[in-house]
């Protein structure tokens, strides 16, 4: 796994932008489009705010949620919500494919299963071309939270965590699709995340983030977080 040291989280933010505008130029180029999958916490939104300034092919990027919370729509605690206020106003509001994950479903499961089916469908063989993820300091990622039994589904790419995990219960990537992802890239910010990144970089199988696959995954990083790797 690589790792990139940046200075502050602005310049993780403009990395990471830049990153993947050059994957979705390269993807676009390649095969026609591009597959992303972004999940929610404090991380991604300034990423997000970089990349809607650039002119790149948007109608041909389609967005997926690594994982989100079962609550109404427009709940200020869900990623999609976070997502819309970001991009509120931008050309990414009107011309980005998004595939919002359906919590206000009456039936959760048939939403999980619906949603793997429309990920199969858009990227063709499974395999998203980059998912990008974060990682909370109790070591979860994605809503493959610590105890919960939805870090042992080995057989569905979309689940439900078991219990309500910080008041609510929520739907997630399992590790099988994020595992088979093309790329991952990882956003940690802050000196609250250094003992996490640790563990990370060990690939610490007891955190949920430890057990996430390394051979196609880049970490991008600032200072206060990887504190205890500078010399
Ligand atoms: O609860 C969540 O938190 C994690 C970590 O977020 P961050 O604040 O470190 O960016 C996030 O990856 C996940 O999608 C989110 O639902």
């Amino acid at each position: 796994m690589e790792l990139k040291i940046l200075q502050s989280a602005d310049e993780v933010a403009r990395q990471a932008a830049l990153f993947i505008a050059d994957l979705i130029k390269e993807n676009v180029a390649k095969k026609g489009f591009f597959t992303l999958a972004i999940s929610g916490g404090r991380t991604p939104w300034e990423m997000i705010k970089i990349l809607a300034q650039e002119n790149l092919p948007w109608e041909k990027v389609y967005l997926f949620q690594v994982d989100e919370r079962i609550a109404p729509e427009g709940n200020p605690e869900r990623n999609l919500t976070q997502l819309f206020t970001t991009i509120q106003g931008t050309r990414l509001m009107t011309r980005l494919n998004i595939f919002p994950m359906r919590v206000i479903a009456e039936n959760l499961e048939e939403a999980c299963e619906e949603y793997a089916s429309h990920i199969q469908e858009v990227t063709r063989n499974g395999k998203l071309d980059l998912i990008h993820l974060g990682l909370g300091s109790d070591g979860h990622t994605a809503s493959l939270v610590p105890g919960d039994a939805v870090c042992e589904v080995a057989d569905r790419d979309v689940a439900l965590t078991t219990s309500p995990y910080q008041g609510r219960q929520r739907m997630t990537l399992t590790y099988p699709l994020i595992n088979r992802a093309e790329k991952i890239l990882w956003l940690l910010t802050g000196e609250e995340k250094t003992e996490m990144l640790q563990r990370l970089l060990n690939a610490g199988q007891e955190i949920p983030a430890g057990r996430v696959s390394q051979n196609q995954a880049l970490i991008f990083a600032d200072e206060p977080a990887a504190k205890n790797l500078i010399q």
